[in-house]
């Protein structure tokens, strides 16, 4: 980070490598240029890394070396042109919309995952980006607005970095680089006030696919109103498609040229560290190391959350040794970093118990989601994450309404509601709707503060509604270092202790049903009518047996209580897929009610039901 320290380091170059021809060859570095960034992001082991690329590139790369300099000198002699660029691939921008985020394929060479989130398209994104919030802002040319970009550790994190910069400083707006960045970071740059980094922004891009393999990428952004929602990811995109069909070789070339001349890099992160220092300091009562005496243990899982083991616990006065792939890798090689999967919980569990730590922390790619483990190997994810939060939030809000996704437990509610004194408000799964429900339930006069899923992205109202995985640890942190503030020894015990009661099922299994899109029964129509109507049925079939309840309040698919369990049969927020949740007092309850959606799923042919028939046949 040395060559960050000065705050703002101007005309940073955007890498010239990348800078090919568009006219001639719109398949550049895209085959090529991928596997080589994991060595040179930004910040790479704590370092700025990355200089002077293109010529690090031609040395070390023989095997590309002759197209390289033939697409330079290309470029080189190609003589501007006012028409559009003729041969861009044909891209379906709208296609690249995930929910309230965008999401393609950014690294060629997965089969039958053909590349669409090229450095044009990117470039084209952030120039609609740019038109949006020139609009939303009513600029009136009085003053630039800015917009910071940020990435977590993918490899194609530097290409896309430079495109959208140039898609910025082509619209006229001024570009801040903070290189490796968490999401939650890239939003508080909007709300930051603080000039001598260049804060507020007035929009934010984070480069992220979260924890999708390292092949795939994405972005997703921010104004100081939070992320943006679907409505607007589809007005960008679609200002995006007309752009990139006008693109000219000459416009390209001069955003090239803008970005090269104006963009700036601030090493931001330090700004939204030291908040979350801050923060827990001030819960303690203002004590500088808090948490000195505690052990913790962090897994970043190679994406962008290492800072928190050196950032964050070490000024507290943690102890973090053992701590593991706090290094941004890409490639993902230790375990994917989700806090909802089950190897990178075990990693983490593992790492607690080999250091006889008192605490471990693990962070998904972009830090937005998070779960902990007790000192004794106990996971706080999925319905325990939500379980400790909304004791903290409720000792701090009595009565408060905790809104959370469809898929959380019935013991969860009884939990919420019968030993913390709050309202478990059950509502959809995506991080972004539990969110704006919340934001919701708030402007129509119930309290609520805290919006969590079983995912691990949790969002409180003091900190904006944004959903942060760091802050969600700050919060549990402030409890075990309050508690030592009063006297009271045993690490993470007083955050196993706030769980007490808290009833979970003996059995859980979530079983996704694919839909098959080609098959005759679609008629043409869109997996999601097909996934209705499968849904409808179940319904019905449920009101002919008495055994089974529908939930009387359910926001989402169909959810059922019998046999001493719950089944939700729901549609997947992006993919053309059911999942199946099943809860129950045993397994074979569970297989009851995994016979009771079997029978009636059983006319519906382009759904794939082997998962659910190998389950209940196993069992
Ligand atoms: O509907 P599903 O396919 O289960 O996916 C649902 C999940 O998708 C993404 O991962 C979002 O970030 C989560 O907020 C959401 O809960």
């Amino acid at each position: 980070m040395e060559a960050m320290s000065g705050k703002i380091v101007e005309n940073v170059s955007v890498s010239q490598c990348y800078q090919l021809s568009r006219k001639f060859d719109t398949h550049y570095q895209r085959d090529n240029f991928a596997p080589f960034l994991r060595n040179m992001l930004p910040f790479q082991r704590g370092k700025l890394a990355w200089t002077a690329i293109p010529s690090m590139q031609l040395r070390n790369f023989s095997k590309y070396q002759s197209s390289f300099v033939n697409r330079r000198t290309v470029h080189c002699n190609a003589a501007p042109s006012t028409a559009a660029v003729p041969n861009l691939d044909k891209v379906d921008f709208l296609k690249l919309q995930n929910g309230s985020d965008i999401r393609g394929v950014a690294v060629a060479g997965v089969e039958g995952e053909p590349l669409n989130l090229t450095e044009p398209v990117s470039e084209a994104i952030a120039a609609g980006f740019a038109a949006w919030l020139l609009e939303k802002k009513k600029a009136d040319g009085s003053r630039r607005l800015s917009i910071s970009v940020g990435h977590d550790s993918r490899i194609s994190a530097k290409k896309l970095e430079d495109a959208i910069s140039r898609g910025i400083a082509g619209a006229g707006l001024d570009v801040v680089q903070y290189g490796l960045a968490s999401t939650p970071a890239m939003f508080n740059s909007t709300v930051t006030e603080d000039d001598a980094f260049l804060c507020p922004v007035d929009g934010s891009i984070m480069i992220t696919a979260s924890h999708l393999p390292y092949n795939r990428n994405g972005f997703k952004f921010f104004t100081n109103a939070g992320g943006l929602g679907k409505a607007d990811i589809k007005n960008i995109l679609e200002r995006a498609a007309d752009i990139y069909n006008k693109f000219t070789a000459e416009g390209l070339t001069s955003s090239k040229g803008k970005a090269l001349a104006s963009v700036k890099r601030v090493d931001y992160m330090n700004v939204y560290t030291s908040d979350l220092v801050k923060a827990v300091r001030k819960a303690a009562g203002n004590i500088e190391k808090p948490l000195e005496g505690f052990h913790i243990v962090v897994d970043a899982g190679n994406g962008a959350g290492g800072f928190f083991a050196a950032k964050v616990l070490e000024p507290l006065g943690a102890v973090t040794s053992g701590s593991q792939f706090l290094e941004p890798d890409g490639m993902f090689p230790n375990h994917i970093p989700n806090p909802e999967d089950k190897t990178a919980m075990k990693a983490i569990t593992q790492a607690v118990l080999d250091n006889k730590a008192d605490l471990g922390i693990i962070f998904d790619t972009d830090v937005d989601r998070s779960a902990a483990v007790d000192s004794t190997g106990l996971e706080f994810n999925r319905n325990r994450l939500i379980a400790l939060m909304s004791a903290i939030v409720l000792e701090e809000h009595p009565g408060t309404t905790i809104v959370t996704d469809s898929v959380t437990s019935d013991g969860l509610t009884t939990f919420i509601e019968k030993k913390l004194g709050g309202k478990h408000h059950r509502f959809k799964r995506g991080y972004k709707n539990v969110i704006d429900e919340a934001i919701r339930l708030n402007s129509v006069g119930e309290e609520s503060h805290l919006a969590i899923e079983t995912s691990g992205h949790g969002a409180l109202k003091e900190n904006h509604w944004l959903d942060d995985g760091a802050y969600l640890m700050v919060k549990i942190l402030n409890k075990i270092a309050s508690a030592r503030a009063s006297g009271l020894t045993g690490g993470s015990k007083v955050l196993t202790g706030l769980l007490e009661g808290l009833q979970e099922p003996a059995f859980s299994v979530e079983l996704r049903l694919k839909i098959n899109q080609s098959h005759q029964d679609l008629k043409g129509g869109s997996f999601r009518d097909y996934g209705e109507a499968v849904l409808k049925h179940l319904e019905n079939y449920i009101d002919s047996n008495p055994k089974l309840q529908k939930a009387p309040v359910n926001y989402e698919g169909v959810r059922v209580s019998g046999y001493g369990g719950w089944f939700l049969l729901r549609l997947s927020l992006h993919d053309p897929v059911l999942p199946l949740n099943i809860e129950a007092p045993s397994n074979n309850d569970a297989v009851l009610l995994g016979n009771v959606v079997r029978a009636a799923l059983k006319e519906f042919s382009a759904l794939d039901t082997s998962a659910l028939d190998k389950f209940v046949q196993a069992s």
